[in-house]
């Protein structure tokens, strides 16, 4: 029954996994929930899967009609929330609007490379001038979205997607950030031509006014599964810049910097208001973390946290292998999207279509942050020098780990 359309229009391969992306036919798991079951079931199950911001649940905010024009235009994914915080005395609100882009690729990777990039700038055009238009304030792209994610092919020609950081895509940005009056942070494979033409997975920071403000390296370059983009470029050497906006400070932790809580912590201690998390990843391998992990830090650092994923399948001209034992494929496996934001009282929004492109939206009173900071005290209850001392411990040759052997254990020489 392989490629049989389900009843609500999947297609599906055997075993029930959706060739096409989709959950049996939903964009997401909380479309099929909303789908399935009963109204008041349904919102005490949404309850408890998105949590509540400020005792209620996640509200939703109106869009103007030529934005959603764009999309049904377009045909993308296009949600918008609101995160409120309480009202306070002495603070107005600090609301800004923030919106995330996930898009699949446009051209087959066979196509001319010029080609295929500018055929994503075309395809991003009318998601930007939707965000444009509904006001938001900073925009985020997902990790790399000049080009395909190449990255599982081990192959070099692929490194002439990279730019400088003032580059052809960070000129086609500057224009809407100068339009909308809007931060863009634009993740791009950079060419560093100041330091011997090297590559490095870099995300630029565009100001409001389209001047650059900055940009950071992605500190962890993953080695597992068909990532392979330590063949390309290097660990990040820009820390872990926090860039102060007309509209708040944010941060990036690209991909895979999102396993790291201390990456994470690290943008906190630096003041990040709003953390990025621009990524690419597949799922089999990453499904299950995905809703997990930035939630987890939004809470960790009383911060706002977007996470962004790129959709679809990407093939690639020659067969790789994964080091694993299994056959030399094609293609990379489902990008799944699922794009979404998660707030410091640990609520998060539904997320973007798992196969369709998508731009969602939210606002977010950015006081939320410093009153979690003072409701749970992380930073206040934090015993920042005891790990500092462990660190340095940790570091010599010589380390031994802290351990304490029950003298009763039989130890057998190891
Ligand atoms: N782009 C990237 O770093 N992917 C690694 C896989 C993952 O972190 O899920």
């Amino acid at each position: 029954m392989a490629g049989d359309r389900n009843e609500n229009g999947g297609v599906e391969e055997e075993g029930g996994n959706a060739r096409d992306g989709s959950i049996r036919g939903f964009e997401s798991l909380y479309h099929l929930l909303g789908a399935s079951l009963k109204p008041e079931t349904f919102q005490e199950v949404s309850r408890w899967i998105l949590g509540l911001n400020c005792g209620k649940a996640l509200g939703s905010i109106q869009l103007p009609d030529s934005a959603t024009v764009l999309s049904s235009k377009h045909d993308f994914d296009f949600q918008a929330f609101c995160f409120e915080a309480s009202k306070e005395s002495l603070r107005q609100p600090r609301l800004v609007r923030v919106g995330l882009i996930q898009n699949s690729i446009e051209l087959p990777t066979t196509s001319p490379f010029l080609d295929q990039k500018r055929a994503i700038m075309q395809k991003l055009k009318p998601m930007i001038d939707a965000a444009g238009a509904s006001g938001v304030n900073i925009l985020c792209l997902q990790e790399a979205w000049m080009m395909p994610f190449a990255f599982c092919t081990r192959e070099k020609s692929w490194c002439e997607f990279a730019e400088p950081i003032d580059g052809e895509t960070t000129q086609f940005l500057q224009d809407f950030a100068r339009k909308y009056n809007m931060v863009i942070v634009s993740p791009i494979l950079e060419r560093d031509l100041n330091h011997g033409e090297t590559i490095w997975n870099t995300a630029v920071i565009i100001g409001n006014h389209g001047n650059i403000i900055g940009k950071h390296r992605k500190n962890h370059i993953p080695r597992v599964g068909d990532f392979n983009e330590s063949t390309y470029y290097m660990e990040g050497n820009t820390g872990h810049p926090v860039f102060e906006t007309a509209f708040g400070k944010i941060a990036v932790n690209i991909c895979y910097g999102r396993h790291h809580p201390l990456n994470w912590l690290a943008f906190g201690l630096n003041g990040a208001e709003i953390v990025f998390n621009p990524s690419a990843t597949v799922g089999e391998l990453s499904e299950p973390m995905w809703p997990i992990e930035a939630r987890n830090a939004a809470i960790a650092n009383s911060y706002f946290v977007g996470s962004i994923n790129r959709v679809g399948t990407e093939s690639f001209p020659n067969p790789f292998t994964s080091g694993d034992g299994k056959p030399q494929h094609a293609d990379f496996g489902l990008f799944y999207g699922s794009s979404y934001f998660s707030a410091p009282d640990a609520s998060c929004s539904p997320s973007l279509s798992r196969y369709r492109d998508g731009l969602i939206i939210s606002d977010m009173d950015l006081n939320l942050c410093r009153q979690l900071k003072d409701k749970w005290g992380f930073r206040m209850t934090a015993r920042y020098e005891l790990y500092a001392e462990l660190f340095s411990e940790y570091l010599k040759p010589d380390f031994k780990p802290q351990v304490v052997v029950d003298p009763c254990l039989q130890k057998t020489p190891s």
